[in-house]
């Protein structure tokens, strides 16, 4: 069975938890197994697949760290991709942790953490090595956060998934400049594989998707 299919121009992922929708997505039942269907103006990883993208490296048993989950858009299709795995859940606000933790009660896979991504160190305690980073943090030290984060948490040769939102780091300077500057940020750390903006869907955002060098450790 698969866990991602495409449903005309959308695609959907595989429900984790029959009968419930998370953010008021369509639900289909195909062969008795019922599919989310995943917004590509909700979810910026759904925007990434509809506009080709080619690195998609979820297995059904991966460990995801995903920092900035909010209330659990994106992050509930992931656990759907992941039904053995687990998924790390970072949020630092409360007003969105109040959505988020009921979301994870439903959803074994789904684990919240209250914590700023800026300090790992607040949450090492909870988590163990990762095979991917998720990133969604919308912050001006976007690279240096999934840096850290990579190197504390990252399996080698793990894969990340950087959500860039240029207007976060300055609102007033062209966004191709930014994402180029990100791009060279995450030399030292990772080898980038793929880019890609996320226009129309959303306006100045790049989803990077980045493999950890083997010579950093
Ligand atoms: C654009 S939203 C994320 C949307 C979500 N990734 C999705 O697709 O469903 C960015 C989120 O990152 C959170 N955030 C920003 N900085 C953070 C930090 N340093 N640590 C943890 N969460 C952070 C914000 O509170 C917000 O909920």
């Amino acid at each position: 069975m698969k866990l991602l299919k495409k449903l005309g121009n959308d695609y959907a992922t595989l429900s984790l938890v029959s009968g419930r929708k998370v953010y008021g997505e369509r639900l289909k039942k195909i062969d008795g197994k019922e599919y989310r269907f995943w917004d590509s103006y909700r979810s910026k990883l759904s925007a990434a697949l509809t506009l080709g993208l080619n690195n998609m490296h979820f297995e059904e048993d991966s460990t995801v760290l995903y920092l900035g989950a909010a209330n659990g858009t994106t992050a509930s299709h992931i656990s759907d991709l992941v039904p053995k795995g687990i998924v790390y859940c970072v949020e630092f606000s409360p007003r969105a942790m109040a959505d988020l933790y009921p979301l994870c009660k439903k959803r074994k896979n789904m684990v919240p953490i209250l914590a700023d991504a800026n300090q790992p160190i607040q949450y090492a305690h909870r988590i163990g090595q990762v095979d991917i980073v998720y990133q969604d943090v919308a912050q001006r030290h976007q690279a240096d956060i999934l840096i850290k984060n990579a190197k504390m948490f990252l399996k080698p040769r793990g894969w990340t998934y950087l959500m860039v939102k240029a207007r976060s780091i300055d609102v007033s300077e062209n966004p191709n400049k930014l994402f180029n500057i990100i791009i060279n940020q995450l030399r030292s750390t990772f080898d980038t594989e793929e880019k890609l903006k996320l226009d129309p869907y959303e306006k100045d955002h790049m989803c990077i998707v980045s493999r950890l060098r083997k010579t950093i450790r």
